[in-house]
């Protein structure tokens, strides 16, 4: 995998080419309700995966960049946290950081889940997207969940559409079926421009970052109730050597009962948790990984601006 920590040396920024003449880039925003698929669509395009997923609502965090480089174009995505009504400080800094997000791209893919019809919440994220001038699309995603009877669901979308001008374009993140239509679709809304990321390169986030994600992927992942919503994954440090990288991991929650449940009876939680993450790991950077993992309990993290800063997560304006 290529990623930016690595590639975007001022070097490498002079090695960048010149697009073909009729080149089209630009910034793509993705956004939508939590769980609407916005980070399996972003995986799925750029052919790698750099955002975790999960059943779980509110999974995405952080602003990511996915990049895609095709013939035509270059697109770059960015996901963004689910956009809902926020319950604590974290959640406020996530919905705030997906509206930010919107002001710094050229397209924006409004993601919806067909299988059921539109409520209150997609509504409020048109509303929102109204106000704005930018060219949106409504992505109508996991069509392939959708039972041909329950078509009708559409409609509830198509007239949020309509009644804006914006165009409609139905897919399955999960099968990729009515991908190129809406690359297409994305394409033609992109003005010519030049190559903003060398075209090999898949990502803007380093690969520490990512590590990071694993972890907390698995923990969504095997973990229930408050547990995976409480947990900030910090990686202390990383050694390289050779034939091996050592990656060691704070898992920081909210109380002792959390760090309990992580732990698990004689560890084996932690060590499931730890077994899964490093073999993602070892598919990121295609070698061998030894991972450590900490479990620190840090009082209401979730509420500490000076703690939600030391973990990553602020608002940012870039
Ligand atoms: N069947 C099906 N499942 C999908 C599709 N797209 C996403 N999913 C599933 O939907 C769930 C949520 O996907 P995510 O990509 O994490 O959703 P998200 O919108 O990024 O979620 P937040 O980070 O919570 O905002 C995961 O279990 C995905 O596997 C699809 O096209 N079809």
């Amino acid at each position: 995998m290529t990623d930016a920590s690595d590639s975007l040396s001022p070097s490498s920024y002079d090695l960048i080419p010149q697009p073909p003449s009729g080149f089209k880039s630009g910034f793509v925003g993705i956004i939508g309700r939590p769980n609407v698929g916005k980070s399996t669509i972003m995986n799925q395009l750029v052919g790698q995966k750099i955002a975790i997923t999960s059943p779980i609502a509110q999974t995405t965090r952080n602003r990511l960049r996915g990049i895609l480089t095709t013939a035509e174009a270059q697109f770059i995505f960015v996901d963004t946290p689910g956009i809902h009504k926020p319950h604590h400080q974290l959640g406020k800094v996530l919905v705030e950081n997906a509206k930010l997000a919107v002001r710094s791209v050229d397209v924006v893919l409004f993601v919806v889940d067909c299988a059921t019809e539109a409520g209150g919440g997609d509504r409020y994220i048109a509303e929102f997207l109204s106000s704005s001038d930018l060219p949106v699309i409504i992505g109508l995603n996991k069509a392939d969940l959708q039972p041909e009877e329950y078509n009708r669901l559409d409609r509830t979308y198509q007239e949020l559409a309509d009644a804006r001008g914006w165009p409609v374009v139905k897919f399955s993140a999960k099968t990729t079926e009515g991908f190129e239509q809406l690359q297409a679709t994305l394409r033609d809304r992109l003005e010519e421009g030049p190559y903003y990321y060398p075209p090999d390169l898949v990502t803007d986030q380093p690969e520490r970052f990512i590590m990071g994600e694993l972890i907390r992927e698995q923990i969504l992942l095997l973990t229930r109730e408050e547990v995976p919503h409480s947990v900030a994954v910090e990686i202390e440090r990383v050694q390289e050597s050779d034939d091996i990288t050592r990656v060691f991991a704070a898992i920081n929650v909210e109380r002792d009962s959390q760090k309990g449940i992580l732990i698990g009876k004689k560890g084996s939680m932690l060590k499931t948790i730890g077994t899964a993450a490093r073999e993602q790991m070892q598919k990121l950077i295609m070698g061998q990984v030894y991972l450590e993992l900490f479990v620190k309990v840090r009082s209401k993290w979730r509420q500490s601006p000076s703690r939600l800063s030391q973990f990553g997560y602020k608002v940012s304006q870039d």
